[in-house]
């Protein structure tokens, strides 16, 4: 599997964010993005996505086959806002998930354990601690099989166990031969990445 961005421009309210961004990457490679406040990390892990439109330049996935045919197919973003909805409880909005993408890859139950999280599935997701939201939301990326993790700001709010679960986990998908896209500040915990530095249009 490859996944290539060639000379992606990104707008955000009509002005021009970012522009002649690429990068290719293999199974089991990683792409650290980083730079300022306001450069577009976020930006471009949406564009890769598809939840945004790229102005121009071409995102292409190589060797998805029939399951995942288009580069969005294949993804699956954890964004800053955890996406989970506050009045239901952490196993339902794990199984909407679920659902939602398709191709269970292991049960909400095991997805918890996982992240250590097996005795609070019965609580509404509002009740939970930062930390405890951004488990849940990790726990989100286990339950389906999308070969391309987009995340942004992944480890936000995780304390330093959590962090190296975390890192664990992404480097289990690494060698499953996932691909990771990953905005953030801080260091991850991957031994050999790729770095795209964006430093934003002044
Ligand atoms: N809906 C929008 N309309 C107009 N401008 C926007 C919109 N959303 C974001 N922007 C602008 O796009 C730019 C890039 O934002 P983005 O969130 O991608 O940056 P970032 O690199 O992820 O920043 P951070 O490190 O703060 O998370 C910022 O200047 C932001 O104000």
């Amino acid at each position: 599997m490859r996944l290539s961005a060639e000379n992606i421009e990104g707008r955000r309210g009509g002005e021009t964010i970012f522009s002649g961004i690429g990068f290719t990457l293999g199974a089991g490679e990683a792409l650290v993005v980083t730079g300022p406040n306001g450069a577009g990390k976020s930006t471009l892990l949406r564009v890769v996505g598809g939840l945004l439109p790229h102005a121009a330049g071409r995102l292409s996935l190589e060797g998805g086959g029939e399951e995942f045919p288009s580069v969005e197919s294949a993804c699956h973003y954890l964004g800053p806002d955890n996406a989970m909805k506050t009045a239901l409880t952490v196993s339902e909005n794990l199984g909407f998930w679920q659902s939602f993408f398709g191709r269970p890859q292991v049960s909400v139950m095991e997805a918890l354990e996982t992240v250590g999280l097996e005795t609070i599935g019965h609580l509404p997701f509002g009740y939970l601690s930062t930390g405890q939201r951004r488990r849940v939301s990790i726990a989100k990326l286990l339950v389906s099989h999308r070969p391309v993790w987009l995340l942004d700001e992944p480890t936000s709010g995780l304390d330093k166990r959590s962090e190296a679960h975390f890192s664990e986990l992404m480097r289990t998908h690494l060698e499953e031969g996932g691909i990771i896209v990953a905005a953030t500040h801080l260091p991850l915990g991957l031994e050999s990445v790729q770095e795209l530095r964006m430093e934003g249009h002044q």
